[in-house]
C-alpha cells in the first residue's frame, strides 16, 4: 500500500546516511559539521529533507516539518548541551521505583522504548558535547536495568528507562508506568521506534501505554542509517498514519534520528530545549 506513496525509481537498497562513520565524532557539534557541504548539514539537521524526493508528490509533507527552526535556533540550543562550571550536565540517580526518584522542580523529559531500540545511545548522541557523562549502551538487549536521571544545569533532566519486550526487567512496568502517569515535572515522553523495522507489537502496546496517560508524548524513529530509503520510508509512512489515525496526545511530527551518524541529534536537542522552556525560538514564522 505505501509503495505506491513512493516514487517508482526508489530503490530500497540505497543507505540514508550521507556521512561516513568515519567523520561522525566530528559531528558531535553542529560548529563543526557546518564545514560540510551546505547539502550534507541540512540533511543532518533536518533529516527529512533526504527522504521527502523520494515520496510521491500526493503525500503531505506538513506533519513531517512542523518543528523545523533556523539553524541559529538549533546553534542556540546546542549551547545547552555543553557543560560549563556553571552549567554542568551529570548523571544524577537511579532507581528502579518511583518512590526513589526526588520531586525536581526542573522539567523532565524521559525516553521510552523496546529493549535495544537506542535509548541510551541517543541520550550518549545528545550528550556527546559532554563526552565525560558516562551512558552505557550494549548490544545486549535489556541492558538498563533503571531509570537513570541525567541533569543538564538547571534546565532539565533527560531519563534514561529500561527497555520493554526482549530481556526487560521482570518489574517494567512496576517501576515505569507510575513514573509515566504520576511524575510532575514529566514535560514530554520520546516513545522511540526502530526505523529499520518498524513499528511491532510492543511498540503498539507503549503507544496505547502513552494514550492512556494523556499526556504529551513524541516519536522518534531510530537507527535511520540501517536501511535502505524505501524500508525507512514504509516504516515512516505507516508510523504516521497510525500517529494520524489511532493517537490523540502524540506530537504528529516523528523525529529521525542515526545515533551512529548524528542525522537528527541537532534537531531533537533544539526541540528538547524548547518544550522544556530553556529557549526562545527567534523565529518560527519562516520555517
Ligand atoms: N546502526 C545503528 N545502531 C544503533 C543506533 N543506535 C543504537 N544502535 C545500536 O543498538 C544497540 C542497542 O543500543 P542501546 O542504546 O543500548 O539500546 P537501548 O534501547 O538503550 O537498550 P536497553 O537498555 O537494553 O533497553 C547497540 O548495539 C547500539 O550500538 C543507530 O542509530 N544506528
Ligand atoms: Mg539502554
Amino acid at each position: 500500500m505505501f509503495s505506491l506513496r513512493l516514487r517508482p525509481w526508489l530503490q530500497s537498497g540505497f543507505q540514508v546516511c550521507c556521512v561516513s562513520r568515519h567523520s561522525a565524532h566530528k559531528l558531535a557539534s553542529l560548529h563543526k559539521a557546518s564545514t560540510l557541504p551546505q547539502k550534507k548539514v541540512q540533511s543532518l539537521i533536518y533529516p527529512f529533507s533526504q527522504l521527502d524526493a523520494y515520496l510521491d508528490r500526493s503525500v503531505d509533507r506538513t506533519a513531517f516539518q512542523l518543528f523545523h527552526p533556523s539553524v541559529e535556533d538549533v546553534m542556540k540550543a546546542e549551547k545547552l548541551f555543553c557543560s560549563s562550571s556553571t552549567h554542568k550536565i551529570d548523571y544524577h540517580i537511579s532507581a528502579e521505583r518511583m518512590e526513589q526518584i526526588p520531586a525536581m522542580k526542573q522539567p523532565e523529559v524521559c525516553f521510552i522504548g523496546r529493549s535495544n531500540v537506542g535509548k541510551s545511545s541517543l541520550i550518549k548522541a545528545l550528550f556527546s558535547l559532554a563526552p565525560e557523562v558516562e551512558v552505557r549502551v550494549s548490544k545486549t538487549p535489556g541492558h538498563t536495568k533503571k531509570m537513570n536521571f541525567f541533569k543538564v544545569g538547571k534546565s532539565f533532566t533527560l531519563v534514561d528507562m529500561p527497555g520493554y519486550g526482549h530481556r526487560a526487567p521482570k518489574d517494567f512496568v512496576d517501576m515505569v508506568e507510575p513514573y509515566l502517569y504520576a511524575r510532575k515535572n514529566l514535560a514530554r515522553t520520546f516513545l522511540l521506534v526502530d526505523g529499520s523495522v518498524g513499528l511491532q507489537t510492543a511498540d503498539r502496546i507503549a503507544l496505547e501505554m502513552c494514550e492512556e496517560t494523556r499526556r504529551p508524548y513524541v516519536m522518534v524513529v531510530t537507527k535511520t542509517d540501517k536501511c535502505g530509503r524505501g524500508a525507512l520510508l514504509t516504516n515512516l509512512l505507516n508510523l504516521q498514519d497510525v500517529v494520524k489515525t489511532q493517537t490523540t496526545s502524540c506530537f504528529p511530527q516523528p523525529f529521525l534520528v542515526s545515533s551512529m551518524e548524528f542525522s537528527g541529534i541537532y534537531l531533537l536537542r533544539c526541540f528538547i530545549a524548547h518544550i522544556t522552556g530553556s529557549i526562545r525560538l527567534t523565529d518560527t514564522s519562516q520555517s
